[in-house]
Formats: structure tokens, sequence, C-alpha cells
């Protein structure tokens, strides 16, 4: 049996290490098995393990600032659907260096020119109106006063473009991801389809919608997927969540001068190519490149009943945990793509895990943060609970991270640095997430990691507060934990640790497929770093200081501030970093958003049902345990700021 599905044996109790501590029955547990092969390790750790990087001015970089940065609670909108269309795009252009890539010949597609203008040329592919639509008095913002080239400095009068060359764009609302192909124009005046296509998303909570946009890149080998594609830049809009938003004065495209200096411009009568008038498009510079582009963004209120399951159609079963499965369905309204966690509710009653499963609905509906999976709505029927989140499909990190065996330190570094920013957010709302490791982390579209799992997660938790149940994952287990003396917030900054020293090595540092052996490892053993190519000095004297045993001297004891200014971190702007303006270096080969291939075929294989559940109806007293779990309207959206998660206060009642 492969270590992966061994890892997924949930609920496997603990091996006894000793009886000096308690367990509660809501350990989640795994049993490691044979396949799992020790890495190749050398040195020991020292006290003394100093770090060959210097300081950084950490306040320059937002660090402290995190508390400061992160917003204030957003206005509760009201559950709807935002509706989006893409026009048109000006003056885009290539990112400085890349157009190289448009040089060099390409691998198995037929470019003929030298110049990258030429190469997104196709031969013969005329593309019906492609010099229509853009011409006018908009001049792009100088691609050279930006550091940025022309992507098409060819007339295009006469110019043909291969659609495979045209840039798309990749719309994220709430980790609602779908990708937006041109369909004509050209690569610096890319025409979408405009009114013709509508693209609607559910709305739980007041979020931004971000657009990245990208070009494939010729050069790419063959099967590359996304990984080589040319960022072109980014666009973020803060949508208006009222029906009653009025559309402005008719507006021109941005010319050069002002695309910098406004960043909103007023919205707009636009009139489509059919003379038709629509309400609420407007040009939105782009950010991080070139140009601008012009959306059609609308709200529409949602006056609907409370969700079931007949609103869904079931698509896959991507995974399975303890209670239940996730498939990847389609609401059948928006067509939007998501995951439906289920939950049988007789076997939590069973297993006396109701207060955690609560608590998971409760922080998933009140978090907003980047890297934390989003919930979209809870329901339930009289045998199951449900969960609607974001469907985040470029599989769990520990897929990849079985596939490549190990990321490298930059890789690293930047799933390590969104974890921070995840688990700092949840500690300022007092919650311990309890269950880091690399199943419970998603990979999206774009690359960025999404936390999901809140399953183990301990509310209400003061800095000073200490808890005593006994859950977690083996091999990520604190020593205080095995200990049994009650832990605090510091216990996710081991796991975090941990999770760093496996991303950098290929396992956990204490890993041993005797799970006793493994205790003892975990209290007792020195830890072992490879060599400084695997391991750098900085990233060695990081897990060094998280895998303090002493959880009071351990980085991170004193707030999320202290792990962030370590010299590890001294190249992340951590404002930056929450924007989620770092273009991850790997991208998830994903064709769209039905695509499932990142998760495990044991799985998707499997035919996604709702499956009946036999035995006796649940009582009335049972049943009302789970008042107030449906959820389609925000509660007061906690943002990243300050506050504490209450489990029964945070329910709607309906
Ligand atoms: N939002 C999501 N998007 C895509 N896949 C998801 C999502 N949420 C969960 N999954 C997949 O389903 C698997 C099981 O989900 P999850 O860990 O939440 O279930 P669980 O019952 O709480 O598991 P556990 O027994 O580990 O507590 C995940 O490891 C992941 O592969």
């Amino acid at each position: 049996m492969s270590w992966k599905l061994t890892k997924k044996l949930k609920e496997t109790h603990l091996a006894p290490l000793a009886n000096t501590f308690s367990r509660s029955s809501s350990q989640s547990t795994i049993t490691p098995d044979a396949d799992h092969k020790s890495p190749t390790v050398s040195g020991t750790q020292t006290p003394n393990s100093q770090s060959t990087t210097t300081s950084n001015g950490s306040d320059a970089q937002g660090i402290v600032a995190s508390e400061a940065m992160m917003s204030p609670p957003v206005a509760p909108a009201r559950s709807g659907i935002l509706i989006l269309t893409l026009q048109e795009g000006r003056g885009f252009s290539l990112p400085p260096g890349a157009e190289a890539a448009f040089q060099r010949p390409s691998h198995g597609n037929s470019m003929s020119t030298g110049s990258f203008a030429g190469s997104f040329m196709g031969g013969n592919s005329a593309r019906p109106g492609s010099n229509q639509t853009h011409q006018g008095s908009y001049r792009p913002s100088s691609a050279a006063t930006s550091g940025g080239s022309t992507i098409n400095s060819v007339p295009s009068t006469h110019g043909r473009y291969s659609s495979k060359y045209l840039p798309y764009a990749l719309v994220d609302f709430d980790k609602q991801q779908v990708f937006v192909n041109a369909v004509s124009g050209s690569p610096e005046n890319p025409v979408w389809p405009g009114e013709s296509t509508q693209y609607k998303f559910d709305v739980g909570r007041s979020t931004e919608l971000n657009l990245s946009l990208y070009v494939r890149n010729p050069s790419a080998p063959p099967n590359a997927g996304r990984q080589h594609d040319i960022f072109i830049g980014t666009c973020r809009i803060t949508p208006t969540f009222r029906e009653d938003a009025q559309p402005g004065a008719d507006q021109q495209p941005p010319s050069s001068s002002d695309s910098k200096s406004k960043k909103e411009k007023p919205a707009i009568k636009a009139t489509t190519g059919n003379g038709t008038v629509v309400a609420g498009v407007q040009w939105h510079d782009v950010q991080y490149g070139t140009g601008a582009i012009r959306l059609g963004v609308k709200f529409v209120e949602n006056r609907q009943r409370s969700l079931k399951i007949e609103d869904f159609d079931l698509l896959k079963v991507v995974g399975k945990g303890s209670f239940g499965k996730v498939m990847q369905v389609v609401k059948k309204d928006t067509q939007r793509i998501y995951a439906l966690k289920t939950i049988r509710k007789q076997h939590i009653i069973s297993r006396s895990e109701v207060a955690h499963t609560l608590a998971e609905r409760s922080v998933l509906a009140q978090i907003n943060n980047p890297f934390i999976v989003p919930l979209k709505f809870s329901f339930q029927s009289p045998e199951k609970l449900y969960l609607v989140l974001a469907f985040v499909n470029g599989g769990e990190l520990f897929h990849h991270l079985q596939k490549e065996q190990r990321f490298d330190i930059n890789r690293s570094r930047f799933y390590a640095a969104e974890l921070l920013c995840a688990l700092e957010c949840l500690h300022g709302f007092g919650v311990i997430y309890r269950d880091l490791k690399p199943e419970n982390i998603l990979v999206d579209y774009v690359g960025h990691i999404a936390l999901c799992d809140f399953g183990l997660c301990k509310l209400d938790m003061k800095d000073e507060d200490k808890t005593n149940t006994f859950c977690g994952t083996p091999e990520y287990l604190a020593p205080e934990l095995l200990h049994g003396q009650g832990y605090t917030k510091a216990v996710d900054w081991w796991t975090l640790g941990v999770l760093l020293y496996e991303m950098l090595t290929g396992l956990p540092p204490f890993y041993d497929e005797n799970t006793n052996e493994m205790y003892r490892k975990i209290l007792a053993e020195p830890l072992h770093f490879p060599g400084p190519e695997i391991v750098p000095p900085a990233a060695r004297d990081l897990l060094t200081k998280l895998l303090n045993r002493d959880a009071t001297l351990r980085l991170g004891s004193n707030g999320a501030s202290e792990i962030k200014a370590h010299p590890f971190f001294h190249s992340i702007d951590w404002r930056k970093l929450l924007d989620r303006k770092y273009e991850p270096s790997f991208k998830p080969n994903v064709l769209d958003e039905r695509d499932t291939a990142n998760f495990d075929k044991e799985f998707t294989s499997e035919a996604p049902s709702d499956s009946y559940v036999e035995g006796p109806m649940l009582s009335q007293t049972m049943q009302q345990q789970f008042a107030g779990w449906s959820y389609n309207r925000p509660v007061e959206g906690l943002g990243d700021a300050g506050g504490s998660i209450v489990q029964s206060n945070a329910f709607n009642q309906r």
C-alpha cells in the first residue's frame, strides 16, 4: 500500500506511547507504512547553528504591519450573483526579457518569423473581425516607460493571429477560478467574447475580483502545460455588491498619461458591436504590466431559499475523509464548480465529533484569507451535513511533493510564507489549526496554496490559553502534545517547521515506520539535516528555531511576526505576498476548472453519488445539534481583522 493510501486511513488510533497522556476520541491519526523511505541525511543539529544570511529591515517589508494590513471587517454582502463579461484589452506588452521566448524556434509549432510579433502570427487562421474592434484614440501606456516590450508592433490592418498566442485571462473570485481566452484581435489589443459570454460567480461575501493575464510561451517544451506561460499583468476590481449601483457617464479608454494615475475609472455605459447599451462596463488599468482591460461587472441579488443537493450536479469524487467524501460538483444555476464535502450526521454523533464539525463550519464561514479555502454555502438533509467550498483544483501539496520528492528552496519558502500568513490569521481569531500537513494544503490554478480541512481546529484560544486534546497526525505532533501537559498556539509553529523540513527534504524530520519510535524521536532525537545544498544555513536556522521542543522558546511563541522577520524570509515583502502579487514558480497543470487530473485516480474513477444512508432516523434532540448549520448568506465577513470565532454565535439561525 502506498504511503498516500495509508495516510488516508484516518481515525486509526495512535499506538500507545505511554500512559501519561490522555486522548480524546477526536484523534485524527494515521499508521505509517513500509513504503515511507528514509531521507539521506547528514549532520546533526547544533544549538548554535548560525545563518549566514543577514537580517533585513523587517518593518519595511510589512512584517509587523500584518495586523494593520489586515483589512477591517468587510461589510456584509447580500448573497447573490456577480456577472462578469470580458470585452477587450488595449496596449498589452511582454515583461522585460520575455520577448526572447518569441525569437527562438518553437517546439513543435510553426512559428515562421524571428520577431515575437511575427511569432504570434498564425499561418492560416484568419481571424474575422480582428482588426475592427480596437481602433480609436486609445494610446497604450508606453512599453518603454514600464520596461515592457510591445507584443505586437505589426500594424494590424492585415494581421492574422494564431489564437493560441492571444492573451488569456484567469479570473478569480473568492477562489472560483475560470480561464477566459481572447477570441480575436491582436496580442497587444485582444478581444474577448464580450456580452455573448457571461461568467457568473456566487457571492457570499465582499471580496475582490482578480484577473491575471497571460500569453502562451512559444518556446515552451511540448506538454509543458501552463508552467511556462508568460504573465503580462493583473487587474484587481472591487465590485459594488448592490443591485442599484448606477453606471456613470460614458467613458473613453484611458490614455497613456492617465492610465498610471487613475486607479478606478467611472462606471460607463458601453456600446457593444451590435449597438446594445451595456451597463457597468468600464476600463481598468493593468497592474504589473501595461495597458488596460474593459470589463462588465454586475451584481444581482439572490432571493433563493436555502440550498439542497438537487441544486448541484455531481461530477467527480476527489477525496475521502473520516466522515464522508468530497466531490467536485457544478451548481446548476451559475454553472460554477465547487467542492462538496458531505458528512454523515450519524458518524459524527457516534464518534463524538459534533463539536469539531461545527467548529470547522464556523471557522470556514467567517475567515476571509487568501490562503484559506473559502466556504460558499452549507446546508443539510436529515441524514447529512454539506459544505460547499471553492474547488481548488491544483491538487494536494502532498500529491506534488510525492511526485517531485522534494521542492527547491524558493518554492518551499513561498509555500511556507503563505501558510505562515494563513496560520497567523487563524491565531488572530483565537483559532489553533492543529493539523498542518501536505494533505490539507491544496494548490490553486495559479499556484497559490489554500488550507483546507478545519476539522481539528480549536476555537476561542487566547495567546496564553492551553488546551489538552490529543489530536493531530503522528509525524506532525509537537512534543508538548505528546507530553500531555497542555499546549498553546505554538503547536502550529512546530508543525510549520515539520512541513518546511518535509518540503525541503522529502520526509518529516522525525519520521519512523514505527509510530512509538517516531514519538520517541520527536521527544528526544537531535534534529538531523542534509547538506547545505538541500537545507541552506538560513533554512537550517529557522527549522532549528521552529522545532524547538520548548514551546515557550519556540520561534513564533511571541507572535508570527518573529517568524516573518527571520532571515530565511528576508526576500519576502509580506504585503505583496498577502496581496497574492508574487507569481508562483510552479503552476499546476490544469486544463480548466473541471480538470481533476491532479487528484488521485483512486477517487476520481469512482462514480459520484450522494449515497443513501441506511439506519434509524436521528432523534429530534440529535437533529437540534445541527440547527444553524445552513448558510447561504454571509455572516459579518471578518476579513483578516481581529476578533474571535465563537462557535454557537457564529451561526446564522434559519
Ligand atoms: N475545496 C476543495 N477543493 C478541492 N479538493 C478538496 C477541497 N476540500 C477537500 N478536498 C479534497 O478532499 C480531501 C478530503 O478533504 P478533507 O481533508 O477536508 O476531509 P476530512 O473528512 O476532513 O478529512 P480528514 O479525515 O483528514 O479530517 C482533501 O485532502 C482534498 O484532496
